[in-house]
């Protein structure tokens, strides 16, 4: 049944929260996609077909376009995306999205608008004349989101929390916007293992601080684990855009995801240290024998939610400093 409040928010007409799950449970058609065999809302939907692979058809429609693995949201009058100050009654969202190609995440919204001013250099888009890019998510006061043109530059802050929400509203805003074959990037910094500041890391494998290949999630108070999976080609095709000319290495390996910047990383200047620095050497060095070439706190949301969306998705990190080699990180070596 449909609900006719109407609340305002931040200037943005927005729906009324208790209103979002008004279910309208004749509905077979949502989104313009046809669910002839729309499927029950069971753990085996969400939780299961691991073997998935981004741009399979049967974690996309057959058209490219995004679907959804969760049946709840078709039954829903409105989606509001909360985080990113939009939603789906309240913005015309293919109007707004539909273009969209690229979207490309990194952790401060400084980065990211400036990320989107080089693009826009890049690609030659030009602004209407006077105008400025316009931070879309502004009245979330949460996370900043530029456009131009195809591509998407959002800001996730920092930490698997805070990504892991912003890939929930972008994956359904890229569903809502019935964007075609989207491919997601991490623009990140992270700390090297045995590699210098300024090197450039692919991410082809995430692990956790236990080096498992999993992203583990508790849900309704049980575990559960999402394999966090790279689509390979893309690593391939973004090593090859590597010059030797280029003024920096660029590397692929496997990137450890750690929860926390301190003692999560083994570092010994937290407000806390229960270990020595002998400990934490050696625990370095374990994970460099395991493969691990960097670290830093969001790679495994990312390859899990992408990979269980089906979506295309790489990280690509420079290093700001090598973790074999100290802890503190210089202000010279961060810039935004
Ligand atoms: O520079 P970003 O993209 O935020 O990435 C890294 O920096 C933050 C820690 O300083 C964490 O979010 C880590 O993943
Ligand atoms: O050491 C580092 C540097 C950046 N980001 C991290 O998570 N760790």
């Amino acid at each position: 049944m449909p609900c006719n409040c109407k609340v305002e928010m931040n200037g943005i007409p927005h729906p009324h929260n208790g209103c979002e799950f008004h279910l309208r449970k004749e509905n077979t058609e949502h989104n313009g996609h046809h669910h002839p065999h729309r499927k029950t809302f069971d753990n085996d939907d969400r939780y299961e077909e691991e073997d998935c692979v981004a741009g399979d058809e049967t974690v996309r429609y057959p058209d490219g376009s995004v679907r959804l693995r969760n049946p709840n949201i078709e039954l829903m009058d409105q989606d509001i995306l909360y985080h990113l100050a939009l939603g789906s009654g309240s913005h015309d969202l293919v109007e707004m999205f539909g273009d969209v190609k690229f979207v490309c995440m990194g952790g401060t919204p400084k980065r990211m608008e400036q990320f989107a001013y080089n693009i826009m250099a890049e690609i030659g888009h030009k602004l209407p004349c006077g105008t400025t890019l316009q931070d879309i998510s502004q009245f979330s006061y949460r996370y900043s989101m530029y456009k131009v043109g195809p591509v998407l530059s959002i800001s996730h802050g920092m930490g698997i929390p805070s990504v892991g929400i912003l890939l929930h509203e972008v994956i359904k805003l890229m569903y809502h916007a019935k964007v075609h074959d989207p491919v997601f990037f991490r623009i990140g910094t992270c700390g090297g293992i045995g590699y210098e500041g300024g090197t450039v890391i692919i991410s082809d494998d995430a692990v956790d601080g236990a080096l498992r290949n999993v992203f583990e999630l508790l849900v309704l108070g049980k575990s559960i684990q999402r394999p966090a999976k790279f689509d390979k080609r893309l690593v391939r095709e973004l090593k090859g855009l590597a010059d030797p000319e280029d003024p920096y290495d660029t590397v692929t390996g496997k990137t450890m995801c750690t929860y926390d910047f301190y003692e999560g990383q083994g570092r010994l200047d937290g407000a806390f240290c229960d270990f020595t620095e002998a400990d934490k050497m050696e625990y370095l060095e374990n994970i460099y024998k395991a493969g691990v070439v960097n670290i830093e706190m969001e790679s495994l949301a990312f390859a899990a939610l992408t990979h269980q969306a089906g979506i295309k998705a790489a990280v690509v990190c420079v290093t700001l400093l090598d973790r074999l080699k100290g802890d503190q990180v210089n202000h010279d070596n961060q810039r935004c």
